[in-house]
């Protein structure tokens, strides 16, 4: 999916949702748990609820890795009934010397048909290179995380007088260019939003944070925004454990369409058509 594309979507669903599938086995209704694959009938059902609401979906990789192979099975299950006008995001945090992440590029590229991963910058250009080679596909670099941690490392100054996600993003935004990159920055970091913009202003956001974690959607999107929306705004628990019921998926459904008519709001009130 092209970003021009991306946005076609955003305008017609007046959605900037992407929804984390961070399916957790102890997490999931009882009822599912009789079933083959409850991890997958959870996502196939939250999907089937929530697909005219949101833009992108983001399984979390560490959520069916720790179930070792039949975790794998249902991920790979999943991907494959994402619906197609929806951006996939596999949110694996990879990175490694460049032979590596060519393999880690064609496990999520190529084997799993994923649109996109996230991408750790801290090994440098030759560690992300590799994510960049693949046509069509999309690296999403760890910029200014959403955690208390980001203070230990991303917020450091350094001796080019920015601190460490500056220079993250002014670097990295020379690798490849907002076409095939968007980068994670958390919606509790609003503080720093306008030093992001200033670097990167065309680039696409993945932003983690709202919801569960507290970050404020409205704060974010103001300052976020670009010409092009220019956001993804990640919610996961506060969507997919609306309800641990028979009634979950419809559950999510509710909590998907309040923030989905919040970002219609914000979209008509900033980016009018
Ligand atoms: O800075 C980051 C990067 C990634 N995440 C991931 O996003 C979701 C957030 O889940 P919520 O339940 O909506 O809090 C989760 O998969 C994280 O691993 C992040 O939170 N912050």
């Amino acid at each position: 999916m092209t970003s021009a594309q991306l946005f076609d979507q955003i305008r017609q669903k007046k959605s900037y949702l992407c929804i984390g599938l961070d399916t957790d086995i102890q997490k999931l209704p009882r009822h599912l748990l009789e079933l083959e694959d409850p991890v997958f009938e959870f996502n196939r059902q939250i999907i089937e609820a929530t697909a005219d609401l949101c833009v992108a979906y983001k399984p979390n990789i560490a959520f069916y890795e720790a179930l070792g192979p039949k975790g794998w099975e249902s991920l790979e299950k999943t991907v494959a009934i994402l619906p197609k006008n929806c951006f996939s995001i596999a949110d694996a945090k990879r990175g490694d010397i460049g032979n590596t992440s060519e393999l880690y590029a064609r496990a999520f590229f190529d084997r799993m048909q994923f649109d996109s991963v996230t991408v750790a910058p801290y090994m440098g250009e030759d560690s992300v290179k590799p994510f960049l080679g693949h046509k069509g596909k999309w690296v999403i670099l760890l910029a200014l995380t959403s955690n208390m941690g980001s203070r230990d490392f991303q917020l450091l100054n350094t001796e080019n007088s920015e601190m460490l996600f500056e220079t993250v993003l002014r670097t990295s935004s020379q690798w490849g260019d907002a076409s095939q990159m968007m980068y994670v920055v958390g919606a509790t970091q609003t503080a720093y939003i306008n030093k992001v913009r200033q670097i990167v202003p065309d680039h696409f956001l993945l932003v983690p944070g709202v919801g569960a974690q507290g970050g404020s959607l409205p704060e974010i999107s103001k300052a976020g925004f670009n010409k092009q929306c220019g956001l993804l705004v990640n919610s996961s628990r506060q969507i997919i454990y609306a309800s641990s019921g028979e009634d979950f998926a419809e559950k999510a459904r509710e909590a998907a369409l309040a923030v989905q008519q919040e970002m219609a709001q914000l979209l008509d009130e900033y980016l009018p058509e």
